[in-house]
């Protein structure tokens, strides 16, 4: 077993991101600018988004949090967005999920402009991917595929199964794995809670990627011998052994399935970690227009 560190991945990868930040800087008078809307005070949300407007500073971005109590309208929200929109000065704009009830999510994904949609969530940019056309990558998978290259995992010709079908990991993972790219190239079986025979499945994977949010959902009895695990799981737990007050588990069983693994990422330190690299790409590509002019 060896472990796909995310922690040694992503650093790596936020110095080469710092480098072109600073060049950036250097001719374009300002910073990329990540702007970053949070609705209530889950939290969860409220690590993620702390840490992703922390990676920003490290790396030389701007960052802006805007915060809005749960009862905000959907109104009042969508007219910020289109604010943003309109702003010059923002390079990436991302709405932290899950939203309130009275919120339609669909709504505001559509709303935000394509070319800031540094979350990859926006039709156009799911599209794009489809297609296999210069597109923002949602930051979950692309932070995998991060991953896979850092430790130039070849991907080609493996089998890899998905579990979980969710629009912003499962599916596009699924998706992403097939393409003819590096990483990609995959056969792929997407599933999800309607599978039948998900065990069976999940025994012949070359790869699995386990995106189902339940802990300990993927045991050493499903997992062939020699395996690259890949856990998106973030299930949470309140602890008083940890300073925070809470423990983080996976979706995989670490302890009996690392073993039987040649890579597998950790939880905490793996894909979590990846995510906000992915997001910081994401973010620069957009100040550079490298995807879209
Ligand atoms: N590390 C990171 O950066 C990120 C981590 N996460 C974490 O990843 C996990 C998944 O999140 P997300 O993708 O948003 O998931 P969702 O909760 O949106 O979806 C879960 C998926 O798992 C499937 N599922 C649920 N139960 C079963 C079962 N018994 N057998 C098979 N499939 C099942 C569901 O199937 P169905 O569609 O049929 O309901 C669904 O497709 C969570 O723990 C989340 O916190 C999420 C985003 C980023
Ligand atoms: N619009 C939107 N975009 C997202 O990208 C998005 C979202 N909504 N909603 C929720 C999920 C979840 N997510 C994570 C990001 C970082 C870590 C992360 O940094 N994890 C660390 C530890 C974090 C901790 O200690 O709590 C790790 O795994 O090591 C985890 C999960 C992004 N998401």
């Amino acid at each position: 077993m060896q472990l796909l560190d995310g922690k040694f991945a992503s650093e790596k990868i936020k110095q080469e991101i710092a480098a072109e930040a600073a060049d950036f800087l250097a001719k374009s008078g300002r910073k990329p600018h990540l702007v970053a809307i949070l609705v209530g005070n889950d939290g969860g949300s409220e690590t993620y988004v702390a840490s992703k407007m922390k990676n920003c500073e490290k790396v030389g971005f701007r960052s802006s949090l805007i915060r809005y109590d749960v009862d905000v309208t959907e109104a009042e929200l969508l007219q910020k967005i289109e604010e943003i929109n309109q702003d010059a000065g923002v390079d990436g704009l991302i709405v932290q999920l899950p939203l309130p009830k009275h919120i339609d999510p669909e709504k505001v994904t559509e709303k935000i402009d394509y070319r800031k949609d540094v979350d990859g969530f926006h039709p156009v940019n799911l599209g794009r991917m489809m297609r296999n056309l210069p597109c923002f990558i949602p930051a979950t998978p692309y932070g995998i595929l991060l991953m896979l290259q850092a430790y130039q995992i070849d991907t080609a010709g493996k089998h890899c199964v998905v579990v979980g079908r969710s629009n912003i990991v499962g599916s596009p993972m699924s998706i992403l794995m097939a393409r003819n790219a590096n990483p990609g190239n995959c056969t792929v079986t997407l599933t999800h809670s309607r599978t039948a025979n998900l065990k069976e499945l999940a025994l012949q994977a070359d790869i699995i990627v386990a995106a189902i949010g339940k802990k300990n959902f993927v045991t050493a009895d499903m997992v062939k011998p020699g395996a690259i695990i890949i856990d998106v799981g973030i299930n949470r737990e309140t602890s008083e052994q940890t300073k925070s007050g809470y423990k983080l588990f996976g979706d995989v069983d670490f302890e009996n399935v690392a073993p039987k693994s040649s890579w597998i990422t950790p939880v905490p330190g793996g894909v979590g970690l990846m995510t906000i690299v992915g997001l910081l790409k994401n973010t620069l590509a957009s100040a550079k227009k490298e995807i879209y002019s």
